[in-house]
């Protein structure tokens, strides 16, 4: 076990480069098994959720090699082995095994997913949409057993807007016989990424970026080249480690449109912003920053995924800024280790409220899930002196080579392994 030190408090520049989206990495990925020849994936980030899915791809009798974020993925010899635990537990999208290996094999047995603990996060959906198409499905002492003799388009009235249930039935409907239609369907970028890696398979969809997405199912689907989209959130903690500690920071290989949301509310607090194709320049604190409010939403809204690092941002802007989550009720374990740091906030029901400007002082805390640690990372980096950072393994689901791109923006971090007394510390938290 490693914890991750920061020496913080200096000032940041330079370029960083963004790698593959996470959220679309772990559903391209499931998706390969839809297809009878080989697909290739390119851009893929160094993720440990990748690194898990590719030997999930060859627990089920495939061949998948990860090599310079390329995966090549022979999915001919697959068969539908179960997966009731182990790896499947270790991330939130193996559900998407459920929806390719239905669509595939018109049966699967999947473990309950894993993933950042955030509150509640129901697969209801995915199951609603499952049914619709055909299939049965039980649950299982915590595994999904999920079968169908045929699948068949249908009309799915999404109750809840669920980026991975959109995506899921996506999956399972492909090669269902006839139209299926998604209605209020989640419209993030990743899902019209899916899309087209599927589209490039032979499958018939229309409408992915929109809350309407219908799909005409096809008979069969071969292989193909992919090339990922840029992670927008990987580039939004980027933007908001530049705009607390950047003299000027470039954030290379980004959409800038992807987000919006976020370049709204820096310019909001003050920090210059400046957007071209696929690049966006931060220049940091130049004046007192402002305190804003900020709400999470479905997309194009502010991404829930952005809301932790966020509030180690404002803890620099002077006043009271109140963050409310939307999508997540308990999304807010991050603030008891930003206190530990000095930052003056609390949590309110689905909201922290913030009072600036603190001045952070580096402390020994615990990542409680991915962006929590993405936060914590954000906030050593604007503390003094040394921070300590524990439960690696969330962060290193999302980001990518994070010392190397630190260091190479002039900041000072690095690894060590933990102490034996340190472990046993840990353990009895
Ligand atoms: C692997 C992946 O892509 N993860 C992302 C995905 O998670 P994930 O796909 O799990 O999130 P959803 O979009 O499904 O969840 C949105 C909201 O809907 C609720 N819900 C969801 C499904 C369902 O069947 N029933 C239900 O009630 C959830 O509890 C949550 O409150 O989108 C989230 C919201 O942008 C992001 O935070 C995650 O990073
Ligand atoms: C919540 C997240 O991931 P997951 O859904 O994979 O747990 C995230 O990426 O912030």
């Amino acid at each position: 076990m490693e914890k991750l030190k920061i020496a913080g408090g200096y000032s940041l520049k330079g370029t960083v480069g963004v790698s593959g989206a996470k959220n679309s990495a772990v559903a391209l990925i499931p998706a390969t098994i839809l297809a009878e020849s080989p697909v290739i994936i390119e851009g893929l980030p160094d993720i440990s959720d990748v690194h898990i899915l590719r030997a999930l791809l060859e627990e089920i009798g495939g061949k998948a090699a990860f090599e310079d974020g390329e995966m090549h993925v022979d999915p001919s010899t697959m068969i539908s082995m179960p997966l009731p635990n182990g790896k499947v537990k270790k991330l939130r999208a193996s559900y998407y095994l459920m929806g390719a290996m239905l669509g595939r094999f018109k049966k699967a047995v999947i473990g309950l997913p894993g993933g950042c603990h955030l509150g509640p996060r129901p697969i209801d959906q995915h199951i609603k949409g499952f049914e619709a198409l055909g299939a049965q499905i039980t649950n299982e002492q915590g595994a999904i057993y999920l079968r169908a003799d045929e699948l068949k388009g249908a009309r799915i009235y999404l109750d809840v807007v669920s980026v991975g249930a959109t995506i899921n039935i996506m999956l399972a409907a492909v090669l269902a016989k006839g139209q299926t239609i998604i209605e209020n369907a989640a419209k993030e970028p990743e899902i019209i990424d899916v899309a087209t890696l599927l589209s490039s398979m032979g499958a018939k969809i229309k409408g992915a970026g929109t809350d309407v997405i219908r799909i005409d199912g096809v008979e069969k689907l071969h292989g193909c080249r992919h090339s990922i989209i840029p992670d927008r959130i990987e580039a939004g903690t980027y933007m908001i480690i530049g705009a607390s500690m950047g003299k000027e920071v470039i954030i290379d290989n980004v959409i800038p449109l992807h987000l919006e949301s976020l370049i709204a509310k820096l310019r909001e607090m003050g920090i210059h912003v400046e957007t071209s194709n696929d690049q966006i320049m931060i220049v940091g604190i130049q004046k007192e920053l402002k305190a804003v409010d900020v709400k999470t939403l479905v997309y194009p809204g502010f991404p829930t995924d952005l809301q932790q690092p966020m509030t180690a941002l404002l803890t620099k802007a002077t006043g009271t800024s109140v963050v409310t989550d939307t999508i997540y009720s308990a999304r807010f374990k991050h603030i008891d280790e930003l206190r530990r740091m000095n930052a003056n906030m609390k949590v309110e029901g689905r909201s922290a409220i913030i009072s600036g400007p603190s001045r952070l002082q580096g402390a020994k805390v615990k990542a409680s899930d991915l962006r929590a640690g993405a936060c914590l990372v954000a906030a050593g980096l604007m503390a003094e002196g040394i921070t300590e950072i524990t439960g690696l393994e969330h962060i290193d689901r999302g980001y990518s080579q994070l010392e190397e791109k630190l260091n190479g923006l002039g900041a000072t971090v690095w690894r060590e392994k933990l102490s034996e007394k340190e472990i046993e510390q840990l353990q009895n938290l």
